[in-house]
């Protein structure tokens, strides 16, 4: 019966891929209702008139009833195409039929494992507003830097549905004799591959190794009646880049898992299974798993970006980023004056210092040949976040940005994964992301859910191979056209050259760059951070790994160049006292050595021979 259910299920929604291929926003939404995915009646009402959910899309059709099946699954869907729902859908409509009704003495039935702070607020949120109509389901979350002691008294009154970041989960795993987990039934690692980059990888062997669920122990503890049998334990793995960690990933969590979002185009090459050979895919339910059970040990994976994503870059040299990058905001903001925009960057530092600069910075009066009075040079709200920052700074600036209408945030990659702010129009990546997978989740935080949307990413002319690296996973993007950019800048008196020899001269690059250097040289605080964002900046760059060492080198930065994208005029030497230090060792070590070979030359030349 079940089967047949499925089976039913997956025709169905071939028909509405198909169907919605040729239309729809983006082709993001499904044409089959959620009630047609087997959800209770009262949740597909709450999901249409309280969330505003009038159809499921693509994905939440093709997974939501294989995640109802009990199957351990893999969803793979682009960025911004409502995973969340796939899993928090099922699990609130499994729940809420149970009888006798679930109580807050049963513990835990759903564990949602996530790598941030923030996705972990998001989740719960989006799980308080699922379990609206049925009050007994409990959701909460436990996550770092939150207080022990208050998480431990939740966790005792008991919580249905655990959001958790790995550290903190594994933390009251052993130490929270209170919390119950017996009747656990889902593991869910949202965001997969990006816990483990995160180094989580020990935490999250631990975690399934307290609970039972690692691949090789489920049938140990069943057969030891630790465990009801397989059918009561499902795992779920979801992401937007299959990388090889999802892939080991996978290979320990996850048993005889259905495959949902992976179509032929996606991997180019390979002749191994993309789980290590490990994986025995059902021929059952979706008809288009039988075509998955082979895959490429290192695969190279056609990155499923949405569609109407605008992808360009910019080829700027690195004294000249800076100007660049106020110039090409100043344009966005004053083309839409009501919109969003997030700008990477690689370091806390960095995005410390500017975020300082770019609240503070003000057109100067010798820069406005009219109006005397001084005026910000970007006029919206600009907010920061990373991972340094304190937990509440934090919480502040995700929900500041949220609500804002018109706003700029400022970040690391700690706001790459997952984050769903509304109405974000444009992605800037003036830092360059490492693996191409980490291009994809940046963008992904606009043209969500089939909405408009841009993405800009910042090259230095060395680094331009990196768009072959892209290339490589069939993410193209074309030359954003920066000269105009620029020419349309006030030049107060001065000539407008009409070919320029190149972009460092244009006299609104020299006229910006000028000023900006003034601004952080007068501001002692801004300074401080100028400096500490360029020694952090170095280091950052230096830590490239792999293939991408041979692109971003840090032997063809010039230095004195990296001191104008952060407003100084000092040469790199004078700039930060580490770095003048590391200098100091490295000549010192160098002087050792040549002392060292010297001698030895002197000794070999003084030995009599023979
Ligand atoms: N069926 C639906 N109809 C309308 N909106 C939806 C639907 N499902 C999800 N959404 C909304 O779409 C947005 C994106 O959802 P979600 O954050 O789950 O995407 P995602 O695929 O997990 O993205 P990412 O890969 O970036 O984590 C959210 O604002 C969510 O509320």
């Amino acid at each position: 019966m079940k089967d047949s259910k499925e089976k039913s299920g997956a025709t169905e929604n071939k028909k509405t891929t198909k169907e919605e291929d040729e239309g729809g926003r983006g082709g993001v939404f499904a044409s089959c209702s959620f009630s047609d995915l087997g959800l209770d009646p009262k949740l597909c009402q709450h999901l249409q008139d309280n969330m505003g959910f009038q159809v499921p899309t693509h994905i939440q059709a093709r997974a939501i009833p294989v995640v109802i099946s009990g199957r351990h699954a893999l969803v793979n869907a682009a960025t911004g195409t409502g995973k969340t729902i796939v899993y928090l859908a099922p699990i609130v409509h499994l729940l809420q039929m149970r009888e006798p009704r679930i109580e807050r003495s049963d513990g835990t039935f759903a564990l949602v494992l996530v790598p941030t702070r923030e996705l972990c607020m998001q989740v719960h949120g989006i799980a308080q507003k699922l379990v609206h109509r049925f009050h007994w389901i409990v959701p909460g979350y436990i996550m770092g830097g939150e207080n022990r002691a208050k998480e431990k008294a939740r966790l005792r009154k008991g919580i249905s549905i655990l959001i958790a970041t790995p550290g903190r989960l594994l933390d009251h795993l052993k130490n929270t004799s209170s919390f119950v987990y017996t009747n656990l039934r889902w593991i869910v690692f949202d965001e997969a591959d990006r816990i483990l980059e995160l180094g989580f990888g020990k935490a999250i062997e631990e975690i399934l190794e307290f609970l039972g669920s690692r691949k090789n122990d489920f049938d140990r503890e069943v057969d030891n009646g630790k465990l009801p049998p397989r059918a009561a334990r499902q795992n779920i793995l979801l992401s937007a880049t299959l990388t090889e960690k999802v892939n080991q990933f996978a290979n320990i969590s996850l048993d005889n898992p259905v495959m949902v979002g992976l179509d032929d185009k996606k991997i180019t090459s390979g002749p191994q299974n993309l789980l290590g050979g490990n994986l025995t895919l059902r021929s059952e339910g979706c008809g288009s798993l039988e075509k998955h059970n082979t895959f490429p040990s290192h695969p190279v994976e056609n990155y499923n970006l949405p569609a109407q994503l605008i992808q360009r870059y910019v080829k700027v040299s690195c004294g000249s980023r800076l100007v660049v990058l106020l110039s090409i905001l100043r344009t966005l903001f004053d083309r839409e004056i009501s919109q969003k925009i997030v700008v990477f960057l690689s370091t806390c530092d960095a995005v410390d210092f500017h975020y300082m600069l770019l609240s503070e910075f003000q057109w100067g009066s010798e820069m406005h040949s009219e109006a005397n009075q001084k005026q910000k040079f970007l006029g919206c709200k600009v907010f920061h976040l990373h991972g340094n920052m304190k937990h509440e700074d934090r919480g502040k600036a995700f929900e500041g940005f949220i609500s804002e209408k018109s706003a700029l945030l400022l970040c690391t990659d700690v706001a790459a994964r997952g984050l769903d702010f509304p109405k974000v129009r444009c992605i800037i990546q003036y830092d360059s992301p490492g693996e191409a997978s980490e291009y994809v989740h940046r963008v992904g935080r606009t043209a969500r859910l089939g909405e408009k949307g841009e993405a800009l990413l910042f090259l230095q002319p060395v680094e331009i191979d990196y768009l072959h690296d892209l290339e490589r996973h069939s993410v193209s993007l074309k030359e954003y056209p920066l000269q105009k950019v620029l020419d349309s800048f006030p030049l107060y008196g001065q000539k407008h050259h009409k070919k320029l020899i190149s972009l460092d001269t244009h006299p609104w690059v020299l006229f910006l760059q000028r000023a900006l250097e003034r601004f952080v040289l007068t501001e002692p605080k801004l300074m401080k951070r100028a400096r500490d964002a360029f020694c952090s900046w170095v280091r950052a760059y230096t830590a490239h790994r792999g293939e991408l060492k041979k692109i971003f080198m840090v032997k063809k930065l010039h230095l004195g160049h990296v001191a104008r994208s952060f407003g100084l005029k000092e040469q790199p030497s004078l700039v930060g006292r580490s770095f003048q230090m590391q200098a100091k060792k490295k000549r010192k070590r160098e002087h050792r050595k040549d002392k060292t070979s010297v001698k030895k030359r002197q000794v070999l030349s003084t030995k009599p021979k023979g």
